[in-house]
């Protein structure tokens, strides 16, 4: 399906209504969409009002199933987001604030993953935050709800992602491109800003947590140090380095101005898959990323093509400009970008160690 006369500056409910116009097979996936939308202006004006609300949005509750320490924003969140879609049609949930999948609608034709807070290192700062989520069809055996999530997220009907920052944005796919929606405070409903992103193929800016380079695998040592030499090394260009803690945040930088970003597996304690999670987190991204000519690895594989054998699953992720990715899956082949140098990692001092 195409734009047709949609013009920058239409409401997010005409968008859905013109996508299901097009295709009627999209009119429940249109209604979750506008649910997480809803859920999300309301989630917009708690973390515009911060210090204001009356409450501390950072105060510490209980752990999630992650053992992070959920947040008072992460557990409003949660209950909004699961709140707005039990009106819609889903019937079951995958939140990263539930232990098991929650039943909402019996016989309701999908189910949503969501990440219904990310980025929570970020609030109580005034930093960017955002909610991630991924729409797929209800698994083939209904007795089994995790047969929902099991599916690779090629599955996935839609997807998308609310960047809580200056401006609330966002970001979605249903399958033909990835469009930008911008939050019109006034009118509380969103408005298209960025009818079709094009992520170029490559760029200078990568993002990665360098505090834990020492944990770091051999191939994602080697391609942040050739990063690091800048126009000196094999990669023949001056990177720039951002981290914003927040995943939804680092991912829309990545779709406006391209680069990579990585979040890989490395030698902690826990972090053999690296810290983002398959379902709610690294597969919607992928879907965004791919249809805006962008893509995802976990280092061998596209994102899009793993299964899930559990809703909190890791995956080492990696994303971003097409041939920025490419590049990093080269070094985790064992080859760097330099011609001749491979089997490399034994010719530079850090990869000596
Ligand atoms: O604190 P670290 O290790 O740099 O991790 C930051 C990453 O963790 C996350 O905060 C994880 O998401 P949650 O906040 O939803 O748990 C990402 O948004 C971010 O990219
Ligand atoms: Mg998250
Ligand atoms: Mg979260």
């Amino acid at each position: 399906m195409s734009l047709g006369s949609l013009e920058i500056g239409s409401r997010l409910d005409a968008y859905l209504a013109q996508a299901v116009a097009a295709d009627q097979g999209l009119a429940d996936v249109a209604a979750v969409i506008a649910a997480c939308a809803e859920a999300a202006v309301d989630v917009s004006e708690v973390i515009g009002r911060g210090a204001l609300g009356g409450g501390d949005l950072a105060a510490q509750g209980e752990q999630n199933s992650d053992g992070d320490v959920q947040k008072a924003l992460d557990v409003l969140a949660h209950q909004r987001f699961t709140e707005a879609l039990r009106g819609a049609p889903v019937a079951e949930v995958a939140s990263e604030e539930a232990e098991g999948i929650m039943l909402l609608n019996a016989g309701a034709p999908l189910a949503v993953a969501i990440d219904p807070l990310d980025g929570s290192s970020n609030i109580g700062v005034n930093m960017a935050v955002g909610s991630i989520f991924g729409i797929r069809p209800v698994g083939a055996t209904a007795e089994n709800p995790l047969s929902s999530f099991t599916s690779p997220g090629t599955a996935q009907l839609a997807a998308g992602f609310v960047t809580y920052g200056p401006a609330t944005s966002l970001v979605l796919t249903l399958g033909f491109g990835t469009q930008i929606f911008t939050l019109d405070r006034a009118e509380r409903v969103f408005r298209l800003t960025s009818p079709r992103i094009e992520v170029v193929a490559a760029a200078k800016e990568y993002a990665i947590n360098a505090s834990n380079a020492r944990h770091w695998d051999t191939p994602v040592k080697a391609y942040i140090e050739d990063c690091l030499a800048g126009s000196e090394g094999p990669l023949d260009k001056n990177f720039n380095m951002r981290w914003l803690g927040s995943l939804v945040a680092d991912a829309q930088r990545v779709l406006l101005r391209g680069g990579v970003f990585l979040y890989p597996g490395d030698n902690r304690k826990g972090y053999a898959q690296g810290r983002l999670r398959l379902l709610y987190e690294a597969a919607p991204i992928a879907m965004l990323m791919e249809q805006a000519g962008a893509a995802a690895t976990d280092g061998a594989n596209r994102i899009l093509d793993i299964s899930a054998t559990g809703i909190h699953e890791r995956v080492p992720l990696v994303f971003g400009s097409s041939e920025d990715v490419a590049c990093v899956a080269k070094y985790y082949g064992g080859r760097n970008a330099a011609a001749g140098r491979s089997p490399l990692f034994g010719q530079r001092g850090l990869m000596r160690s």
